[in-house]
């Protein structure tokens, strides 16, 4: 695991755009599982900017969602199909069937599940999978539990997410208690890891992800497991790695 500093949000996105517009430079047929949140808008802008620029070309790579709530459906503005497409695909020169996304509006749990696992094995290995963490470890919509879970599941949120989440819509109730998301497995079965992380509120659960005990408790931290995992994270959420384990931050000192 690579631990980076980022001095903030911004020098953050700029830091792991570079590292997936890099992965797509590299092998133009990457397979990329992105993410939802206030944590990835920056890297997408600058996304954006690359390609706007001609620095990156998305025409071979695929792309995928790694989780979207129950019940709402593409068109809905706070479905997460909805925020990838505004805030990336619709700027870039990802194709329609390259992508892939829950479909939120289904109500067929298990069978949503089962379509979603088909496709990605359809689409190949994960070649760079970013990653959000929630205040609470969670990856994903994979709250903390009693054991790792394993592949393509539906999930019930945990309250705490849903307040966190809750921001995001008119009133606390309109937040869905239901969501779809990428297992632990699935995700740790990505050849590369990404985790972002930024501000204040998510200093002491990076901490604990990244060097607490490895526990299903603690999502995240079954990333110490990953033999391939980038941290960018700014000086904000870095804060208690910084005093309690300086040394394991790769540019710390330069
Ligand atoms: N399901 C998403 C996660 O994938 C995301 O990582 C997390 C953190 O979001 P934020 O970046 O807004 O802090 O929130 C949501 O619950």
């Amino acid at each position: 695991m690579r631990i980076w500093y980022a001095k903030d949000y911004n020098k953050m996105s700029k830091m792991a755009a570079a590292i997936v517009a890099s992965q797509v430079t590299l092998k133009p047929s990457s397979v990329l599982a992105f993410i939802t949140g206030s944590t990835p808008i920056g890297t997408y802008k600058e996304l954006i900017r690359k390609y706007e620029e001609e620095e990156v070309d998305f025409s071979s790579a695929k792309v995928m969602n790694i989780d979207e709530y129950v019940g709402l459906s593409k068109t809905s503005d706070q479905s997460y199909s909805y925020f990838m497409y505004h805030n990336l695909y619709k700027y870039i020169n990802v194709f329609e069937e390259n992508t892939l996304m829950f479909r939120g509006e289904n109500l067929e749990l298990d069978k949503e599940c089962q379509r979603m696992e088909a496709n990605l094995k359809r689409f190949g290995t994960i070649d760079l999978h970013l990653l959000g963490i929630g205040r609470n470890g969670h990856v994903a919509f994979n709250e903390p539990s009693d054991s790792f879970s394993k592949g393509i599941r539906h999930v019930e949120l945990s309250n705490e997410t849903i307040e966190d989440n809750s921001r995001f819509f008119d009133t606390r109730s309109d937040v869905p208690k239901r969501a779809y998301t990428f297992g632990i497995r699935t995700i740790m079965s990505a050849k590369r890891i990404l985790l972002l992380a930024s501000g204040e509120a998510k200093q002491e659960i990076l901490y604990k992800a990244l060097f607490g005990p490895i526990t299903p408790a603690v999502p995240a931290s079954v990333l110490q497991l990953h033999p391939d995992v980038d941290v960018i994270a700014d000086e904000k959420a870095l804060k208690e790695v910084i005093q309690r384990m300086p040394e394991e931050i790769v540019n710390l000192r330069r």
